[in-house]
């Protein structure tokens, strides 16, 4: 039986680098929405400068169409980009928005909703079309449970969770057509305005909410980071932390994950050192597969861990390290 497909194009806000790179979520993004648009097609809306690359790119990944969004106030704010999604929403009489789940995304998601009486469902880790409705699944109460959400209203916009799907290239590439958009921000948009912006230094590691890998550091590491970074290295992942370490001082406060924190769902989730409190729970427990290195056997982690290792970090992890390195070659 083939999968209900939308009535019209899907439209997805085709995050990217500074540098025109598409980022991975968003490769995972347009493979869930070309089995929901099927026939309807994809088509993506881009802000700022579009190199030929990603143009390549977008076609590889099956993007029909590109509407490229050229904005007279800064499109890094919120408010003039969900004016500038919507201006290509109805030009293409999208019935569904698709972003990625980010903070400001969410922000988007929520104004484009106000503004067109659109249906908004956040951080969605599923998402079908069923009777004429777009139907997301979300995991809600700290993980607890999983819901599924309808929206009733003629327009769906929906901030879906990094790794939900696999990102792969469509089985015929497309030649995208580029249709800019010259979008005047509004009065209202241009309330708040961007004085000063400062990229800060990345790790070299892949972004904690959209990695494949999180090593998680917790109390048990009395602040020294160095094996869970090792580890996190060796398998090419992000690192992140406990409330605990973040409160210490010992990592920054982004890099906390749990119900004040980041909320995760990556392939893998190794925790060293982490208790497993209902607070941190809440932001991991939809990972895939969960390890856990802990040196008290009655730790609560370990009730949700795929795999419990009963020792102390900085015995287990370096002799993980030197395995996977001896694997590797
Ligand atoms: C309103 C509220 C919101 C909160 N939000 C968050 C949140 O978003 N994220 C979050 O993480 N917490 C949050 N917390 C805090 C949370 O309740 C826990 O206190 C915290 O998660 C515990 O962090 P931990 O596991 O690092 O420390 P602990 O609970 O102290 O656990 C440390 C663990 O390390 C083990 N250990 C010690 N030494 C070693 C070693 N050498 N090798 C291996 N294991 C070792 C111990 O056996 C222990 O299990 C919140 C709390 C409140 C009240």
């Amino acid at each position: 039986m083939t999968a209900e497909t939308t009535a019209g194009p899907v439209l997805v806000l085709l995050d990217h680098t500074a540098e025109g790179v598409l980022r991975t979520p968003v490769r995972e993004l347009l493979t869930l929405a070309r089995t929901l648009a099927g026939e309807s097609g994809v088509e993506g809306a881009w802000a700022g400068e579009l190199p030929a690359a990603a143009i390549d790119d977008l076609g590889r990944l099956g993007v029909r169409r590109v509407h490229r969004l050229v904005t007279d106030a800064d499109p890094h704010l919120t408010a003039v980009l969900a004016e500038a999604v919507e201006q290509a929403r109805s030009a293409v009489g999208a019935p569904l928005v698709l972003l990625v789940s980010s903070f400001e995304n969410k922000e988007v998601a929520a104004r484009l909703a106000v503004t067109t009486g659109a249906g908004v469902v956040t951080d969605a880790d599923a998402l079908v079309v069923e009777g004429g409705q777009v139907v997301a699944g979300k995991t809600v109460f700290a993980g607890t449970w999983t819901t599924r959400c309808a929206v009733t209203a003629p327009v769906a916009v929906v901030t879906v969770k990094p790794n939900t799907v696999t990102a792969a290239d469509a089985e015929t590439a497309s030649s995208p057509e580029v249709v800019e958009h010259t979008v005047a921000a509004s009065g209202r948009a241009r309330r708040v305005a961007l004085v000063e912006r400062t990229e800060r230094a990345g790790s070299g590691r892949p972004d904690l909410g959209s990695a494949h890998v999180v090593v998680v550091g917790g109390r048990g590491t009395n602040g020294d980071f160095s094996a869970v970074e090792e580890l996190a290295d060796v398998l090419g992942g992000a690192v992140g932390a406990t409330r605990v370490a973040t409160d210490e001082g010992w990592i920054g406060h982004d890099a906390q994950i749990g119900q004040t924190g980041v909320t995760i769902a990556p392939r893998l989730y190794v925790g060293a050192g982490v208790s497993g409190a209902v607070h941190h729970r809440g932001g991991m427990q939809a990972s895939g597969t969960i390890v856990a290195v802990n040196s008290d056997a009655d730790a609560p982690i370990f009730e949700i861990a795929d795999l419990g290792i009963v020792g102390d970090l900085f015995t287990v992890l370096p002799q993980a390290v030197a395995e996977l390195r001896r694997l590797q070659g």
